[in-house]
């Protein structure tokens, strides 16, 4: 059949508005849209923005090849309809697979670095919605095409109810599609920027970070380094509870897991009676038997620099190489971040914030009289003890999420029923029916990014361009910093 399949037309501002009526999908794309690099946010978003064109052409069908994971249901999500409703399909499915003609496209949820992100549904079943990643592998770099991987790699290995469930991944000609959750309720970020003074009340500050905590302790103890926490990558599911995005900057690390029992004495004992996860402490003891588990990958080891520079951790700047400390810092950042609207280091450069990320200086707290005063003490300890430059006497390096956990800022949570707790009530945190469009994000950073932020700005009195005639490695940031001891921080 010639050129048959129908074209999905995603224009601009309209995006938001247009339900796209029936369309005849099947199984090869093609896409007419040129946007293959961001090279800023606001191009990036006005590109993201701008026509998209999908077509799904049947003549090309017979010479695109097409793979599918065999879906095997997560045990947290077993009982979860999404799962019955593909297992429904793959029953029905000639060959026992999802393909992209079993999904019906609703609309265009956002464009990423690496592809686009589409809301579906399976066609036989409209209340079985997925968020569906289309990645074209033809435009990307080697480089992003080692993105791509990692993040399926990592997506494959997820089984928790604050990280993405794959349903399936369809290759499909040089189309790399995953199947994930759907988030109906947008991205932390956003909804940070729909609060009065861009502030959440403390009690949502400690619920989203107890729940990104316990998300990062997963992911440590599969041994990933996620190293792209902030709030964008936030995104907030139907029941209000998290789910982190974005794998494609992890890494991975062996991890060995340890357990060790504890004497401790009770601070309060009932207090803590949840402290140490499902065997905590008995209540009413002085002395408290803890099992102290670690699973943290204390000798993950890379050098490539990568993450968004506000969250980047000193260590990622200097380039000196860096392990699992960077996600403790940006988990600092982000509390910071999320009590008081803004990131502790930002300056007004890009440049200004690396320099401060990387300045012996100790980070000041605003003055926000208006942020409510219970537990703010207990706020700040936390956030100095995770933004402590050396990630060596950072909270949460050597024993992970544990030491966080056990922080008074977090007193009383019960983790093991985390999961249960009702999410805060916040202005703007209500489900909206139809999802999402993608919004300006702060870009990632890279020391591409860096040297033509430096190139650009060539004056001479200016840190930029004295690091490019200094004879100093740009990856030597930090030691750079020190020696030239900078007149202001921005
Ligand atoms: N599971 C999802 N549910 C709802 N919306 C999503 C989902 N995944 C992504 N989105 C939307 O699609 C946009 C693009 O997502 P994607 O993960 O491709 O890139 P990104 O988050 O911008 O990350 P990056 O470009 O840094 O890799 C997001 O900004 C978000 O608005």
């Amino acid at each position: 059949m010639a050129d048959v399949g129908e074209t999905l037309n995603f224009q601009g501002v309209m995006e938001e508005e247009t339900y796209f009526p029936d369309t005849d999908l099947d199984l090869s794309f093609t896409s007419t849209t040129t946007d293959r690099t961001f090279p800023s946010s606001s191009a990036r978003s006005s590109l993201a923005r701008s026509s998209l064109t999908l077509s799904f052409n049947e003549s090309r069908l017979s010479c695109s090849t097409i793979t599918v994971n065999n879906i095997t249901p997560l045990y947290h999500r077993k009982w979860d309809p999404r799962w019955s409703a593909i297992k429904a399909a793959t029953n029905l499915s000639s060959d026992g697979n999802i393909h992209l003609r079993h999904l019906k496209l609703i609309r265009h949820l956002g464009t990423g670095n690496l592809g686009r992100v589409f809301l579906c549904h399976l066609r036989d079943c409209e209340n079985a919605t997925f968020a569906l990643k289309v990645i074209d592998r033809e435009t990307l770099s080697s480089k992003k095409l080692s993105h791509v991987q990692m993040e399926a790699e990592i997506l494959s290995m997820l089984d928790h109810p604050f990280l993405p469930t794959l349903y399936a991944r369809i290759e499909a000609s040089h189309y790399t599609c995953l199947l994930i959750d759907f988030c109906p309720n947008g991205d932390l970020h956003s909804l940070l920027r729909k609060q009065p003074g861009n502030r959440f009340p403390l009690a949502a500050v400690r619920f989203f970070a107890a729940e990104v905590l316990v998300a990062l302790e997963y992911l440590h103890a599969l041994g990933i380094i996620y190293r792209d926490l902030k709030p964008e990558n936030i995104l907030l599911r139907e029941d209000g509870h998290i789910m982190l995005s974005d794998f494609d900057l992890c890494f991975k690390a062996d991890v060995v897991p340890t357990c060790k029992f504890l004497r401790r004495k009770s601070r309060n004992s009932k207090r803590n009676c949840f402290n140490g996860g499902c065997f905590g402490p008995v209540a009413g003891s002085v002395e408290e038997v803890l099992p102290e588990f670690v699973a943290e990958p204390v000798t993950a080891f890379s050098r490539s620099c990568v993450g968004t520079h506000e969250y980047l951790a000193p260590e990622l700047v200097s380039g000196s190489g860096h392990g699992n400390g960077v996600d403790w810092w940006a988990f600092g950042v982000f509390v910071y971040e999320l009590l008081y609207g803004t990131t502790p280091f930002k300056g007004g450069s890009k440049e200004n914030t690396l320099r401060n990320i990387a300045s012996s200086r100790k980070m000041r707290f605003p003055d926000a009289a208006e942020v409510e005063e219970a537990r703010i003490a207990e706020a700040k300890d936390l956030i100095e003890k995770l933004l402590v430059k050396d990630p060596r006497r950072r909270l949460g390096c050597t024993k992970g999420a544990q030491d966080i956990k056990q922080h008074p800022f977090f007193d009383g949570i019960k983790w093991p029923l985390i999961r249960h707790y009702k999410p805060p009530e916040v202005v703007g945190g209500v489900a909206r029916k139809r999802g999402h469009v993608g919004h300006v994000k702060r870009r990632r950073w890279s020391w591409k990014g860096l040297d033509c932020l430096m190139i650009r700005n060539r004056n001479k009195g200016s840190l930029s361009y004295r690091l490019l005639r200094s004879n100093i490695n740009a990856n030597n940031y930090y030691d750079y910093v020190q020696n030239n001891k900078p007149r202001k921080n921005a």
